[in-house]
């Protein structure tokens, strides 16, 4: 390590051995959960977990309903590897180490990165509750100079100006809105923008209207640096955001959001969403390597 916040190549290498050498698992997905997601991992198969703190390397998860387990194993026999509790930048983390498991996973050989995310509602048609398959995003912290892929390049990963267009795979996004037809859910599937802002705090009256009008159809405090870091090293991208809340818009509205609720709502579609990031996974093209 070269600086507090300067992560360098080995030091990612030497947590990718590390994890290479307690498990057999060979991962070819990997899938970060939101807030109150974690039961994602609940599905794997064949498990072997490890708390954040026993990786070398590793940041520690801060925040409630990020339990701060990573977790390898099985999807309807394609291999995975699952982060129960992300990182954010508002809980004192650079941008590097809040994406360092993803240059991880890419040197553990992962080819496709899920991401999801709780998030608040600026769409009118949305409501709590509702999927959002992440068709784009807009990066404020990226915008501001905020951003993961700043400093030296890391040519091994990828290249200095990554393109941002379709960095959210077409194919994937179909794949997943034909899933939710045949669930029977796609009354409540949307697919829209979504916007990172810094946190921790939720948006004023003013800064919501502000998004609105920017065309945001969803809001959270995550993600963009995750996806930003995947695209940069060649990794296919899928993002789902669960609606917890509708961001409040007018002054004469008396509603307030609460982390609780948030998490109390993720709770609520957590079985859709297994079923859901299962399903797609069951479907994807992967060959599973063994070690
Ligand atoms: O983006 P995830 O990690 O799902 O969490 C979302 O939920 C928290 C706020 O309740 C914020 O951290 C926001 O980003
Ligand atoms: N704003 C920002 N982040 C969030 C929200 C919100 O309304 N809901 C869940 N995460």
């Amino acid at each position: 390590m070269h600086s507090k916040d300067q992560i360098c190549h080995e030091d990612y290498q030497r947590t990718a051995d590390w994890l290479l050498s307690q498990t057999q698992h060979r991962p070819k997905v990997a899938i970060i959960c939101g807030s109150g997601l974690g039961m994602l991992a609940d599905a794997l198969k064949c498990q072997d977990s490890f708390k954040y703190s026993d990786i070398p390397g590793f940041p520690q998860s801060t925040v409630k309903g990020h339990a701060g387990r990573l977790v390898f194993g099985e999807l309807k026999g394609k291999t995975c590897v699952c982060m129960q509790g992300r990182f954010h930048m508002y809980e004192g983390h650079s941008l590097s180490k809040v994406t360092f498991p993803v240059r991880v996973f890419k040197l553990l050989g992962v080819e496709t990165l899920m991401v999801t995310n709780a998030a608040g509602s600026l769409a009118d048609s949305y409501n709590c509750g509702d999927i959002m398959i992440i068709r784009d995003h807009i990066n404020f912290p990226g915008l501001a100079g905020l951003n993961p892929l700043s400093g030296p390049n890391d040519d091994k990963f990828g290249p200095r100006f990554p393109p941002m267009s379709g960095v959210y795979d077409k194919s994937l996004r179909k794949m997943a809105f034909d899933i939710c037809k045949s669930m029977g859910v796609s009354q409540y599937v949307q697919e829209g923008v979504y916007c990172m802002v810094g946190g921790p705090n939720f948006e004023s009256i003013a800064e919501a209207g502000l998004l609105h009008k920017l065309g945001v159809d969803a809001v959270g405090m995550s993600t963009a640096p995750e996806v930003l870091v995947a695209s940069h090293c060649g990794m296919r991208v899928f993002g789902l955001s669960l609606i917890t809340n509708k961001v409040v818009k007018s002054y004469e509205d008396n509603e307030s959001v609460s982390h609780e609720a948030v998490l109390e709502v993720s709770k609520m579609r957590s079985e859709t969403l297994q079923a859901l990031v299962t399903e797609l996974i069951s479907r994807m093209d992967i060959n599973n390597n063994t070690a």
